[in-house]
């Protein structure tokens, strides 16, 4: 009787439309996860002026070390967990608290969440695209086991999480030049599936038991000081330490292969925004975010500004160019720009001045030693 009259409670909110969490997850016949019925209900909550006490998944990647550098600026060292399964570098080591955490492993999760009181989770754990393909089976374990594990941690332990997508999930029947939110989505990598299936499944727990989830599909990302890791769009990575070096490139796309790329600090920015939107102000749970969109021709164009003997060849790799072949040319990023604000602050030309004099100043700080 008394799991019916709380039944009975679980209204419709108004606002956004969603199930209100009136019953802790557990307590629904149909939990996401069985929890042990002397396990505390964690709903763990901060006030506004307290800050949140963060974990990033899969941190070692090419995004989580800059994530966890902004994130701390902003909430304090000491509130930023970054977590891997690989062994940190001894500048990331010092520089704030670092953690082992494996995805698959759902006690583990449970208990880093619990013992550091986490409230907010960063999952960016993932195989990319290209190394996905390589990789199915692991692929589908990290992104859609992986993702499972997450969304019930963050379910039972009422965390705000962000979960990153991707241009990667949508495929060759959607449209592709502009890309809105909400269109065809049949993506033909397990990258591809495994994001689709994030972004359903965190958008039906946040209708269903009212998790927070929070979902960005970004563009390909670019960095100077981090790696990319085994995806399609790591061309546009490689291609600024290539002509710093050694003034020639040889890429894996075709020269007129347009996709959609976003500077590394544009996209953690966009992130933490889009974290600390009011909830009243999200009109959708998965947003495109976008910069600007080119070519490798166009690259190259823009680095021979730069570097005049600048050379580029083409050796394309079959898998990732009839990926990228699948993918958004342009990306319709126009919700994200009403809802909350988002707005890109780099183009092309502004991107490849920073990667150039980030990697111009570090050569020629090795040719001086
Ligand atoms: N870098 C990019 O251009 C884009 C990235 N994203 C998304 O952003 C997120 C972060 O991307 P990157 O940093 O580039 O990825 P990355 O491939 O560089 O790093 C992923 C990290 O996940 C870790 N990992 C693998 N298996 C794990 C496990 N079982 N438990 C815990 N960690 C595990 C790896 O050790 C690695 O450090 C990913 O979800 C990716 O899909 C989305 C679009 C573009
Ligand atoms: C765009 C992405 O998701 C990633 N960089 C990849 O190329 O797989």
């Amino acid at each position: 009787m008394l799991f019916i009259r709380m039944l009975r409670r679980v209204g419709q909110s108004p606002a956004c439309g969603c199930w209100t969490p009136v019953l802790p997850v557990r307590f629904l016949g149909i939990s996401p996860r069985q929890i042990p019925a002397d396990a505390n209900f964690h709903s763990a909550s901060f006030s506004d002026t307290d800050h949140p006490r963060v974990l990033i998944t899969g941190g070692l990647g090419q995004l989580g070390v800059g994530l966890a550098n902004l994130l701390r600026k902003r909430f304090g060292k000491d509130n930023v967990i970054l977590s891997d399964i690989r062994k940190p570098p001894d500048h990331v080591f010092h520089s704030g608290p670092f953690i082992y955490s494996d995805i698959l492993d759902y006690k583990n999760l449970r208990e880093i969440v619990v013992n550091n009181r986490i409230t907010w989770l960063f999952h960016y754990s993932a195989l990319l695209s290209a190394i996905g393909e390589a990789n199915v089976s692991l692929a589908r374990a990290v992104n859609i086991t992986g993702l499972h594990n997450i969304l019930d941690v963050a379910a039972e332990h009422n965390l705000r999480l962000f979960v990153p997508s991707t241009i990667g999930a949508f495929g060759p029947t959607s449209p592709r030049n502009p890309t809105p939110d909400l269109c065809i989505q049949r993506p033909r990598t397990i990258y591809g599936v495994s994001k689709v299936h994030a972004e359903l499944m965190g958008e039906y727990y946040h209708y269903r038991y009212g998790l927070d989830f929070r979902c960005l599909r970004y563009p390909g990302i670019i960095s100077a000081d981090s790696q990319p890791g085994g995806g399609t769009t790591d061309y546009a990575v490689q291609i600024f330490h290539d002509a710093a070096k050694h003034g020639k490139f040889e890429c894996n796309l075709e020269a007129r292969t347009r996709l959609p790329m976003m500077y590394i600090d544009d996209c953690l920015r966009a992130t933490l925004e889009v974290m600390e939107a009011p909830a009243e102000s999200l009109s959708m749970r998965t947003y495109n975010v976008s910069a600007m969109s080119f070519t490798p021709e166009e690259l190259a164009q823009e680095v021979l500004k730069h570097v005049p003997e600048f050379q580029i060849t083409y050796n394309v790799d079959a898998v990732r160019q009839a990926i990228a072949d699948s993918w958004p040319m342009k990306f319709d990023d126009s919700n994200a720009r009403k809802d909350w604000g988002w707005k890109h602050d780099f183009d092309l030309p502004e991107l490849v001045t920073t990667m150039l004099n980030f990697h111009g100043s570090e050569t020629r700080v090795a040719q001086a030693n």
